[in-house]
């Protein structure tokens, strides 16, 4: 029997345009494809809770994909150094192949790429998740871009150059691997991503639909109908005019590839500046994984350095309960916290906003703002996750100022004019059943700016000013 070739799926959920799978079956080996549950390896950041939801839908959604073409979706739980080499003894593989991932969780690939090489088998990786390769994209002095306005000009430049790969089709169908341990494996029911005591998921499943065929019905109807008023309505979070893809393009069911041809197909006279604003958006996932893989600690360290010598207050537990819950008497973040809770995902605008509050009016550390969001969003990212806090706090790459302080009455007024997301998600605004606000929004940011003097006299003495 001819020895099987592995596809290890990981952050690649979709069955087209995915180089490992098609390097698979163009190989002509009887395939087997496995996904491994890795909450052991230190490298691998334990998923959230909305998180383990979506995955649980995304791989039901690919292993009846894949049955259909005639191959079946092996699930292992365990450490994927040591599950990996596990499967590929029971099943007499000489062939490992997976799609590239970008945080600290590369190490494992590294070091289970040179152990099975070591071992005689044949092991290949490839780009399915970005666009650029963040190695490929240097600074005129050789370094890590830092700031996202020359690292999009100069994406844009590469791929009017050298564009991207047209999107792989879909294998119709796979030589499934029936060997020896090809039956071994988890159910998935058995690892027990959904939640149930209680469940908590219902505004979930009213919400989103995961796998590959949502996604891409998705990109087709925001591009048929949404895109055009893109530009002025992304900021509304009363209007759905979003692509809602971010879950989508976190666990990989849909390609940046995919999303900047169909997009381009799309462009007309009409939209052709939202499609531009739409891919820059993209773009700013590409930015957030550049910097991701240049700094793999974005979850936990500060990107500026001297933000280590903010004087963050003793943590005032019920602030961050009430912040979590969405009762802290602010409208604009009330409404987006109980999004959140409730459909698990928020807008973008509101995202900022509700950051900003945390971080800046509660003096709360943006590390337990992002955890929140990490265990309550459906597309809580590594990299989008960690780099747009951190771009909220200041301490990040091309961050927003940190004496720049977003006024939630303000930013309500100017983006939700009539008050339409806010009567949706707060009905009792207005009545006595609201709480007061927890905190004064003009003194506590006056608290904050005094806070981060500390900041700035911390970089004066590094510089030696
Ligand atoms: C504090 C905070 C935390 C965030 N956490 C996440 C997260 O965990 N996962 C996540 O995918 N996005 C995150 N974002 C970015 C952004 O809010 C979401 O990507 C966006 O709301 C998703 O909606 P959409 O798919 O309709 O976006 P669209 O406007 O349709 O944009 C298309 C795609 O571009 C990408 N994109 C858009 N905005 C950004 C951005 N600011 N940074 C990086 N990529 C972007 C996303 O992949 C998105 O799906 C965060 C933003 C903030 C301010």
């Amino acid at each position: 029997m001819t020895a099987p070739i592995i596809v290890w799926f990981r952050d690649d959920l979709r069955m087209a345009d995915n180089p490992a799978l098609r390097h698979a079956v163009d190989s002509g080996k009887p395939v087997l494809c496995l996904y491994v549950l890795d909450e052991d390896s230190d490298e691998v950041r334990a998923l959230g809770g909305a998180a383990k939801w979506w995955l649980h839908g995304s791989l039901t959604a690919l292993g009846a994909d894949l049955t259909e073409a005639g191959a079946s979706l092996q699930l292992r739980r365990g450490p994927a150094e040591d599950v990996v080499p596990a499967v590929v003894a029971e099943t007499g593989a000489d062939a490992v192949v997976w799609n590239r991932r970008y945080g600290a969780a590369r190490d494992v690939d590294a070091r289970l790429k040179t152990r099975l090489r070591e071992e005689g088998l044949e092991v290949s990786s490839f780009d399915a998740a970005l666009l650029v390769e963040p190695w490929t994209m240097q600074t005129g002095s050789g370094g890590p871009y830092a700031v996202f306005t020359p690292f999009w000009r100069s994406v844009q430049k590469r791929l009017q150059e050298d564009p991207p790969r047209h999107p792989l089709a879909r294998p119709k169908t796979i030589d499934g691997f029936e060997g020896a341990g090809s039956g071994s494996g988890d159910a998935l029911d058995d690892w027990g991503l959904l939640p149930k005591h209680p469940d908590w998921a219902g505004g979930l499943r009213e919400n989103c639909v995961p796998g590959e065929k949502d996604a891409h019905d998705k990109l087709h109807a925001f591009l048929a109908d949404d895109v055009v008023d893109y530009v002025d309505g992304r900021d509304r979070p009363g209007e759905s005019v979003t692509s809602g893809l971010s879950p989508h393009l976190r666990w990989g069911e849909i390609s940046p590839h995919q999303i900047w041809a169909t997009a381009n197909q799309a462009r007309d006279r009409r939209n052709a500046d939202a499609v531009g604003s739409f891919l820059r958006e993209v773009g700013w996932r590409e930015f957030t994984h550049h910097v991701l893989y240049h700094f793999p600690r974005l979850a936990t360290d500060n990107w500026r350095a001297e933000f280590d010598a903010f004087p963050w207050p003793d943590l005032d537990e019920s602030a961050l309960q009430a912040w979590q819950q969405g009762r802290t008497g602010i409208p604009l973040v009330d409404a987006g916290m109980r999004e959140l809770w409730h459909t698990g995902t928020m807008h973008n605008r509101v995202r900022m906003v509700t950051a900003s509050f945390l971080i800046k009016n509660l003096l709360i550390d943006w590390r337990l703002g992002e955890q929140w969001f990490w265990d309550t969003l459906v597309d809580a990212d590594p990299a989008n996750n960690p780099f747009n806090w951190q771009w909220v706090a200041g301490s990040g790459a091309d961050a927003t100022p940190y004496f720049r302080v977003f006024n939630p009455e303000l930013q309500a007024k100017k983006f939700d004019p009539h008050g339409d997301y806010i009567r949706r998600w707060v009905p009792e605004y207005g009545t006595d059943d609201y709480p007061e606000p927890l905190v004064d929004l003009a003194s506590t940011r006056q608290a904050a700016l005094a806070a981060y003097d500390v900041v700035k006299h911390a970089r004066a003495e590094a510089q030696g000013d």
